[in-house]
């Protein structure tokens, strides 16, 4: 492990879709430098399972689970109130985000609003639920926003994705100034390809080979859940409205959507095909 045992000693995280991918790899690592973690997601199952397995490798850190679906404002409010019931949580990580490759003309506006409500809206329920708390009670906080490259560069394909991710980048940016004074970071990660079941059914659909990446390889887990928690900690106490890039150079050679080249020329029947790949949740 690169950090202290007790990077996080005493912090309470809630991670937004924790029980899967990403969100459970930065969960894992949170847990093992000391913080005690929430989780949200829709699928109880999910995260009882990812809760007994942090559970069994953690077993004296407390972990908490919260069937949510962030596209509901209320139900944010009333998952933030339990949690606060118990302490109040240091530290949001927006990871939960929905994504889907589709011919942008072709999409329904409940399609548009699939993304966007999990992505946009529900990462702006999360945060200014927990912004407020912090400060009516005069606590500092740090909010972690999970975007991707297509923020910085557009998405084809994906461009309720990219219009959401790009959103939370401004969101980012304007609270770090209007919510500095109270001392609270708003921090963000734009994440290049770390394959993922989810992210590589959905969006992968030649595979996860590294090429366009100067790196030559994919992003390991651990590297992005080792970013994440420097840019929670005390260590990044200076750092607020910045987004960092991890994608082993991959914008400044392929870009973010360069498999959209391939993709450009799909038929009806390609097109059709990998929706009926695409996984429903
Ligand atoms: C490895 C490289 C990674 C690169 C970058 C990664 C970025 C990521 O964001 S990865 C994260 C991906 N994870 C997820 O997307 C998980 C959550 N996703 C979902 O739950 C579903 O995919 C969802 C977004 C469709 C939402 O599910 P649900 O609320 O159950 O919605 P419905 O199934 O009722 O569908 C709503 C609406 O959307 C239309 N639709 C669904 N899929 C597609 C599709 N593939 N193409 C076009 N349209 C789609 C669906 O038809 C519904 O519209 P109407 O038919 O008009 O009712
Ligand atoms: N993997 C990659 O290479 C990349 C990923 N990213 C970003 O990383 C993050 C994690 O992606 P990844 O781990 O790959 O994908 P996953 O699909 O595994 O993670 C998404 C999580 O969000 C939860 N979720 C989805 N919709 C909602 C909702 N409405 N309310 C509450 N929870 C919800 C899902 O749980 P449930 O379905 O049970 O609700 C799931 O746990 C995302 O923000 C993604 O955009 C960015 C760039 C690259």
């Amino acid at each position: 492990m690169a950090f202290a045992p007790g990077l996080l000693a005493g912090r309470r995280v809630l991670v937004t879709g924790g029980g899967t991918g990403l969100g459970r790899s930065m969960g894992r690592r949170f847990l093992a430098l000391g913080a005690s973690l929430a989780i949200c997601g829709r699928r109880g199952d999910v995260l009882d399972e990812a809760a007994a397995s942090f559970r069994a490798e953690f077993p004296d850190r407390p972990v908490t689970t919260h069937v949510c679906d962030i596209r509901d404002a209320a139900a944010v409010e009333a998952m933030l109130d339990a949690i606060w019931r118990d302490a109040p949580a240091d530290v949001l990580v927006n990871n939960a985000a929905a994504n889907f490759l589709a011919q942008t003309h072709r999409l329904s506006p409940r399609a548009v609003d699939a993304v966007l409500g999990t992505t946009l809206h529900g990462a702006a329920y999360c945060t200014i639920g927990c912004g407020r708390r912090w400060i009516e009670a005069g606590r500092p906080g740090v909010v972690l926003s999970i975007l991707t490259l297509s923020a910085l560069q557009g998405g084809a394909f994906t461009v309720p994705s990219a219009m959401a991710k790009a959103g939370l980048l401004a969101m980012t940016q304007s609270l770090a100034v209007e919510w500095g004074p109270h001392g609270i970071r708003l921090v963000a990660i734009a994440p290049g390809t770390f394959p993922t079941e989810s992210a590589v059914a959905r969006l992968r659909p030649g595979g996860t080979d590294a090429e366009g990446v100067p790196l030559g390889r994919n992003g390991r887990h651990e590297e992005l859940a080792d970013l994440a928690a420097f840019l929670v900690s005390d260590h990044a106490g200076y750092i607020t409205g910045e987004c960092v890039v991890a994608d082993g150079g991959r914008r400044f050679l392929g870009g973010a959507r360069a498999g959209a080249q391939a993709m450009l020329r799909w038929s009806d029947e390609e097109w059709a095909a990998q929706r009926a790949r695409t996984p429903a949740r």
